[in-house]
C-alpha cells in the first residue's frame, strides 16, 4: 500500500499570513501523496461580522442559516481555498482546490433538528475516495474547503476536523495512511497554560483522565474525538502537532501521536 499523508491545519493558523505560509513551506516539503483539509472559522466570523451576520457556536459548531451559509461558501471555498492554492503552486506543489461538491468528493445529509437546530450543517455520509485517488494519480495534491454538498443540491458547512477524519478514514481502503491535525500550539498540552506540557503518546483512558480534569476542554474536545474515530477506522497514525513542525512531525515525530 502506497503511503498518504492527510493534514488538516486550523483557522488561527490561517488567520496569520506568516505562520501560514511557514506552514505551507513545510508542508510542501512532505515526500509523497498528501492531502490538505483547511478550517477558516476565525476569518468567516470576522467577514461575517464586516456584513452584520452574527455568530453563534454550539459545541464547536456554527449555526449556518441561508445567509452564513454564502458567507462560508466565499470565504472557505474562494478566499481561503484559492490563496493557499496559489501559494502551493509558487511552493511547486500541484494544488487542486476542491469542496466536497467538486467531483462528487464528499457526500453529506444536512443535520436534522433535534434540540439545535445548525441550519446548514452537513454530517457527512460518503466520501468518494476513488475520485480522490484519481486526483493523486495525476500528481495533483487536493486541498478541501469544509464544504460539502447534498443529493438535493444543497451546499453545507461542515466541521473541518471532522471532514479530515472522514476522508483519512475512506483513504485508508487503498492507502497506508498518516492523519495530522496541525495548529498553533505544540501537540495536546498536559496543562493548557504551559506550551510545552506536551503529551507525546495518548491513549483513550489517559484522555478520558484529562477531559476528567478540564485539562484538555473546548476545541480539543471534538478534534480528539475525530481523531481517535480515525485511528479506530483504519488509519495507521494519527498526530497533532504545531503547524510549523508538520514536516517533522511525519518525518521523525513531533507533537502528540495517538495510540489505542
Ligand atoms: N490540553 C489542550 N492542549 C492543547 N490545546 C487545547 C487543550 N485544551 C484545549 N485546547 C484548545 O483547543 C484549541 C484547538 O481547537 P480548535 O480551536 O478547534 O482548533 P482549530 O481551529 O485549529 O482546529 C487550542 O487553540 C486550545 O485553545
Ligand atoms: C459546521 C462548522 O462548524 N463548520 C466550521 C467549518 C470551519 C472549521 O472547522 O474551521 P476551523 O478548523 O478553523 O475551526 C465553521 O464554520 O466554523
Amino acid at each position: 500500500m502506497d503511503t498518504l499523508t492527510v493534514i488538516k491545519i486550523g483557522g488561527n493558523v490561517i488567520d496569520n499570513p506568516a505562520a501560514l505560509t511557514r506552514f505551507l513551506t513545510s508542508f510542501s516539503s512532505i515526500p509523497g501523496a498528501k492531502i490538505l483539509i483547511h478550517g477558516g472559522g476565525k476569518i468567516a466570523t470576522q467577514v461575517a461580522e464586516k456584513l452584520g451576520i452574527k455568530t453563534t457556536m454550539v459545541d464547536g459548531r456554527r449555526i449556518t442559516d441561508q445567509p452564513m451559509l454564502d458567507v462560508v461558501t466565499m470565504v472557505y471555498g474562494g478566499l481561503v481555498n484559492k490563496q493557499i492554492v496559489a501559494q502551493l503552486q509558487a511552493l511547486d506543489v500541484n494544488a487542486i482546490g476542491l469542496t466536497g461538491a467538486d467531483a462528487g468528493t464528499v457526500l453529506a445529509i444536512k443535520r436534522p433538528v433535534k434540540d439545535i437546530d445548525y441550519g446548514m450543517v452537513g454530517d457527512i455520509q460518503e466520501v468518494d475516495s476513488g475520485q480522490i485517488q484519481f486526483f493523486l494519480r495525476q500528481d495533483l495534491t487536493p486541498v478541501f474547503a469544509p464544504i460539502t454538498y447534498s443529493t438535493a443540491g444543497e451546499l453545507l458547512n461542515t466541521n473541518a476536523d471532522t471532514m479530515a477524519s472522514a476522508i483519512a478514514v475512506d483513504m485508508a481502503h487503498h492507502n497506508n495512511v498518516t492523519l495530522v491535525y496541525c495548529f498553533e500550539k505544540k501537540g495536546v498540552l498536559a496543562n493548557p497554560d504551559d506550551d510545552d506540557s506536551v503529551i507525546t503518546e495518548l491513549n483513550p483512558a489517559l484522555y478520558a483522565e484529562h477531559k476528567a480534569a478540564g485539562s484538555i476542554n473546548k476545541g480539543m474536545i471534538p478534534k480528539l474525538d475525530n481523531a481517535f474515530k480515525a485511528l479506530d477506522n483504519g488509519v495507521a497514525k494519527v498526530i497533532i502537532c504545531h503547524a510549523d513542525e508538520v514536516a517533522s512531525a511525519v518525518q521523525q515525530g513531533a507533537g502528540t501521536t495517538l495510540t489505542k
